[in-house]
């Protein structure tokens, strides 16, 4: 629920479910808003993040200090809104400045409905959830605000993120198609879990038709478009309900069809191999996440956005209905499994952002593998 504007000053309060209170001034719209508290490291960037169709029901807490310094353009977004349930900052810039800037991140914030808060200690509140977890969180910011224990019961009644199944929201409703850039060579065919606009345009980059199909995608509609390769895109909620998606990912592993999978498409591979997926404490958000290629042994700097995992093996290659599978990539942080690859049909995943919007370009190397991989079935 949000009431508009004016009231871009008025106090706000940041309640979190385990009790835990920041005060603080209204940032964008004025209203009441609940959803996960996560934290991004990312210090540029802020409105493909916000843009990210992941991070439904999520509000995203800030480390950069300074934000929206090179305001709002129309060139940026991933999506077509704003997705994040919250946002929160520290020092929210005063006088933008970009030769692409249209607005500030205030205005856009309040035009798109979305509650913020800003004036807290950030890094309090990065180090609270660190060290407790990714929580629920309240923003309720106006002139007459509720006492501390009837927010916090509002809080405390919000869905967790754990077992929620939320790619329908998200995704769209109908088949489109992102033709390829210069000569045709490939057709993909996409499920949207929360596709965003990068990842086609990266495949469309490299001669491929992207035929974008809604979450709801049955392997039907997958094999309609003739694809030479099948791709499952990143997405909100938790993978463990994803049961749909993991279905036609094992008829396209049936099929043989080359297959690459990013983020919610790295869990659902997962799963449709036969690995479970977990929640992380407080998962990996940001653009400066270390990961290390084991095929290849190179390090690379990636961008992330993820609250689960997949449960694999790092040190051995694992027997699955779909023949051998390995563990290929690695976050070098806290060894959470980034990446799979089949060894006995052309199938492989990574579980952060190789399209790089925002982030590091260190990761493109994979759309050229899943090119490979579909000229490989051709020749
Ligand atoms: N960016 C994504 O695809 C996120 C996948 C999943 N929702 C997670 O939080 O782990």
């Amino acid at each position: 629920m949000t009431t508009s504007t004016r009231g871009a000053k008025a106090p706000a309060v940041l309640v979190l479910e385990d009790g835990r209170i920041f005060r603080g001034r209204a940032y964008g719209a004025v209203g009441v808003t609940f959803g996960e508290a996560v934290f991004s490291t990312g210090m540029t960037g802020y409105q493909e993040t916000l843009t990210d169709p992941s991070y439904h029901r999520q509000v995203v807490v800030m480390t950069a200090p300074h934000v929206g310094n090179t305001g709002v353009n129309d060139e940026d977004p991933e999506s077509g809104r704003i997705w994040v349930s919250g946002y929160v900052v520290r020092d929210p810039a005063r006088v933008p400045s970009n030769w692409r800037s249209r607005r500030s991140l205030d205005e856009e914030l309040d035009r798109q409905g979305v509650v913020g808060i800003s004036g807290i200690d950030t890094r309090a509140l990065t180090r609270h959830l660190r060290e407790r977890g990714a929580m629920r969180v309240g923003i309720f910011s106006g002139d007459s605000l509720p006492d501390e224990g009837a927010m916090l019961a509002e809080v405390r009644k919000a869905p967790e993120m754990t077992g929620a199944d939320l790619s329908a929201e998200v995704a769209t409703k109908e088949p489109y198609v992102v033709p390829a850039i210069g000569e045709k060579k490939f057709t993909v065919a996409a499920v949207d879990l929360g596709i965003k606009g990068m990842t086609p345009h990266r495949m469309a980059e490299r001669g491929i038709e992207v035929h974008v199909l809604p979450a709801t995608a049955t392997a039907d509609d997958v094999y309609a478009v003739n694809p030479d390769g099948v791709f499952f895109s990143n997405g909100p909620g938790d993978p463990a309900t994803a049961d749909g998606p993991v279905a036609v990912m094992q008829e396209v592993l049936r099929r043989r069809t080359p297959l690459f999978g990013i983020c919610f498409g790295n869990q659902i591979l997962g799963r449709a191999l036969g690995f479970g997926t977990y929640k992380l404490k407080y998962g990996h958000r940001g653009i400066n996440q270390p990961v290390q290629d084991r095929t290849t042994g190179k390090v690379e700097v990636t961008a992330h956005n993820h609250g689960f995992a997949v449960d694999a093996p790092l040190d051995k290659v694992s027997d699955t209905p779909f023949g051998r599978a390995e563990v290929s990539h690695v976050c070098l942080n806290d060894d959470v499994v980034e990446g799979l690859q089949l060894l006995d049909q052309p199938a492989f995943s990574v579980q952060y952002h190789p399209e790089a919007a925002a982030g590091p370009h260190d990761a493109a190397y994979l759309f050229d593998r899943f090119v490979s991989l579909m000229e490989a079935e051709r020749a």
